[in-house]
């Protein structure tokens, strides 16, 4: 996958014929994956390459104080997908007020007949153009007779609309079955190991502490079921969200017991994926209480993979 950055006003360069498909794609849920089997099967038809129009930071840090934004999928890894899915090209451009102050008309000319789309596959509730004035409906009007526009309908699951919206409320509330409903596989994280209070070990149950994700959604505080992604192999494993509240004031780390695993992996980078939410962290009275409930924690967890056989 090449990937070319655009920033308006851009200098037009000799672009190949694509098809294209416009949005952020934040997380590349269903809802999205729709999208690119769509857009994948044009271009085979047309024998074009596959492009994605997509930004290179989300548009609301332009628009509201909040940064860093904390994305599904932090930007490297959302293109890593891209390229897994076959996409070609990457546009990428950067998200400025004077791109957003650009009307639909010189957004359609520029971004996509520019762009020498030859096809172009948009989501139902797509909108652009100034204060996205513009919808899909009105994108297929100005645009069919000379380049076709596919709408692709909303995409549900449970009887309500996939978006990143809900898996970003489900995260908040720890409903981690329905944000797997909504991707099509579970929330996965990447992090490093980094020393912590070397405390873990002296309870029986060491665990890796990661590096905190300073632009990646993290789920709701509390106690996980995970599963643990490294060098190749898949282990089960526990995690904690939260501030280790037993032993007083501590900053919110992520931390990882890995079941059947006696290893030194400082520095190692492991990939997080987010299974079941088990119960909410408790401050205990005494380690020893602390000791029970993680015994308990792991019960559960070997039960459930247990179940998921
Ligand atoms: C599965 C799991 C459950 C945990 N539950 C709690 C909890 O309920 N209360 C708490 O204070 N700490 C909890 N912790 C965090 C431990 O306090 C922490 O892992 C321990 O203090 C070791 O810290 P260290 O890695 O910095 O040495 C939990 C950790 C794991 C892995
Ligand atoms: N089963 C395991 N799960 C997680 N980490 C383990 C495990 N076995 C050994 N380790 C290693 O031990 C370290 C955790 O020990 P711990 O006493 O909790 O120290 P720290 O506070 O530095 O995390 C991990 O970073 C890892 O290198």
């Amino acid at each position: 996958m090449k990937k070319i950055n655009l920033h308006e006003p851009y200098q037009p360069q000799n672009f190949p014929p694509c098809v294209l498909l416009l949005g952020f794609f934040d997380g590349v849920h269903l809802g999205h994956q729709a999208l690119l089997e769509q857009g994948r099967k044009l271009a085979k038809e047309k024998g074009i390459p596959l492009a994605i129009l997509t930004f290179s930071r989300h548009p609301s840090m332009i628009f509201k104080k909040q940064a860093p934004f904390q994305y599904l999928l932090p930007q490297t890894e959302k293109e890593e997908v891209f390229a897994e899915w076959g996409v070609d090209l990457l546009y990428c451009v950067e998200f400025t007020s004077r791109f957003a102050n650009l009307s639909a008309e010189d957004f359609v000319k520029k971004y996509i007949l520019g762009l020498q789309a030859r096809a172009v596959v948009v989501g139902f509730d797509y909108h652009y153009g100034a204060q996205k004035a513009a919808s899909a409906l009105d994108l297929k009007m100005a645009l069919d007779a000379i380049c076709p526009v596919t709408i692709v309908p909303c995409f549900e699951q449970g009887g309500k609309k996939v978006s990143s919206t809900r898996i970003r409320n489900a995260l908040r509330q720890g409903k981690m079955e329905e944000v797997q409903a909504c991707l099509g596989h579970a929330y996965t994280m990447k992090g490093y190991v980094v020393r912590g209070d070397a405390r873990g070990r002296t309870l029986g149950f060491p665990t890796a502490n990661l590096n905190m994700p300073v632009d990646q959604l993290l789920p709701m505080d509390g106690i996980y079921i995970v599963e643990v992604a490294w060098e190749g192999k898949t282990y089960q494993g526990m995690a904690s969200i939260g501030h280790n509240v037993t032993f007083g004031a501590h900053a919110r780390s992520i931390e990882v017991h890995i079941l059947d695993f006696n290893e030194e992996i400082y520095g190692e980078t492991l990939a997080i994926s987010w299974l079941h939410y088990l119960r909410a962290e408790e401050q205990f009275d005494s380690v020893h209480e602390l000791i029970h409930q993680l015994q308990e924690d792991e019960k559960n967890t070997r039960q459930y993979f247990a179940q998921r056989k």
